[in-house]
C-alpha cells in the first residue's frame, strides 16, 4: 500500500530508460489507429512454490483496455483476480507474455520510471479504503500531489479541497479517517485516487465492505467520475450485480480470462 502513494517523486524519475512507444502493431485489436491504453498479450504469471511444483495463477491473458472503457473482471475467490490487478497497475510483471501501457513496453520500464507511470497514469480503490490514519480526509487527499508535479505540488491544497467537494465532502476535510463512515472513507478514497485525473482507475472490490445502498452510491460516483474525466475503470469483483454496470465484462476462471461473466449464473450465487 505504501508503496503506491509513497513512490520517488517525479522529478526524481530516471525518463531514461523510458523505451519508445511500441509500433503500431495492433493485432487488428485497436481498430482506431491509437494504441490501448493497457495491452495485455498471451500475459502468465507463474511463482514457483516451496515443493518446487510450479503454480500458473494466470495463464494465456488477452485484454486491451481503452480511455473511457469500464471493465469488470469476476471470479471466485484465488482464481487471480489481485494478481491481475498487480500487472494492471505496474506492480508486478508477467511471467511471459508482454504488456504495454500507453503503447509503452513496460518490461524495458526501471522502476523509476514504472513508479512515476503509475503515479501519473493510475488511481487504486481497494476494498478497506486504505486510508492514511492520523490524517485528515484532505491530507490524505493530498498525499499524492506530494509526489506529483510542480504546479500538483505547490496547488496541493485547493486541488485536493476541489476534489474532495466533487465527491461531496468538502465539509468534512478536517475530519479523520476513524470519524467517517464506510461510504465516506471509500468516497475519500476515491478522491484520493482521481486526484491526479489518471487515465486508469483500478477498483478492486470497491464495495465490499459496504452495504449494498451505499455500494450502489460509491459505485455511481466512481462510474461518473472515471467518466467525466474520461479515464478508464477497471473494476475487479465477485459481485455480479457491481460487475453488471461495465460496459465490458470478463470472467476469470483458473487464470483463464474469458469474455462477459454476466452470462454465467452460477457467479450469481457468489456475489449475493
Ligand atoms: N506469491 C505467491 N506464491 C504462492 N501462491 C500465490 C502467490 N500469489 C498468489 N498465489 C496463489 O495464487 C492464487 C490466486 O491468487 P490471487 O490473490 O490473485 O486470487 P484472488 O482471485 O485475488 O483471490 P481473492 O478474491 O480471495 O482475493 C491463490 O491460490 C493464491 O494463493
Amino acid at each position: 500500500m505504501s508503496s503506491i502513494f509513497h513512490d520517488e517523486p517525479e522529478e526524481s524519475a530516471v525518463d531514461q530508460d523510458m523505451p519508445e512507444a511500441w509500433p503500431q502493431d495492433d493485432g487488428g485489436t485497436a481498430g482506431q489507429g491509437n494504441p490501448p491504453l493497457v495491452d495485455l498479450r498471451d500475459v502468465t504469471r507463474t511463482v514457483l512454490l516451496p515443493d518446487d511444483e510450479q503454480l500458473h495463477i494466470l495463464r494465456g491473458i488477452d485484454l486491451q483496455i481503452r480511455v473511457g472503457d469500464h471493465t469488470a473482471i469476476v471470479g471466485r475467490s484465488g482464481c487471480g483476480k489481485s494478481t491481475l490487478l498487480n500487472i494492471l497497475g505496474l506492480l508486478d510483471s508477467p511471467t511471459t507474455g508482454t504488456m504495454a501501457f500507453e503503447g509503452r513496453p513496460v518490461a524495458k520500464l526501471g522502476n523509476n520510471a514504472r513508479a512515476k507511470m503509475r503515479g501519473a497514469s493510475i488511481g487504486f480503490v481497494f476494498q478497506q479504503f486504505n486510508l492514511l490514519p492520523g490524517r485528515s480526509a484532505l491530507e490524505n487527499v493530498m498525499t499524492p500531489l506530494m509526489y506529483g508535479t510542480a504546479k500538483e505540488f505547490w496547488q496541493r491544497n485547493k486541488i485536493a479541497m476541489d476534489m474532495l467537494d466533487r465527491v461531496g465532502l468538502a465539509a468534512r476535510a478536517a475530519t479523520q479517517p476513524h470519524m467517517l463512515s464506510g461510504g465516506e472513507q471509500q468516497r475519500v478514497a476515491i478522491a484520493r485516487a482521481l486526484v491526479r485525473r489518471p487515465r486508469l482507475i483500478l477498483a478492486d472490490e470497491p464495495t465490499g465492505a459496504l452495504d449494498v445502498e451505499t455500494g450502489q452510491a460509491v459505485m455511481d460516483l466512481l462510474d461518473t467520475i472515471a467518466t467525466e474525466s474520461g479515464a478508464a475503470l477497471v473494476t475487479i469483483t465477485h459481485d455480479l450485480n457491481v460487475a453488471a454496470r461495465a460496459r465490458t465484462r470478463y470472467r476469470l476462471d483458473t487464470g483463464v480470462l474469458s469474455m462477459d461473466a454476466s452470462a454465467e449464473p452460477d457467479l450469481v450465487a457468489v456475489g449475493a
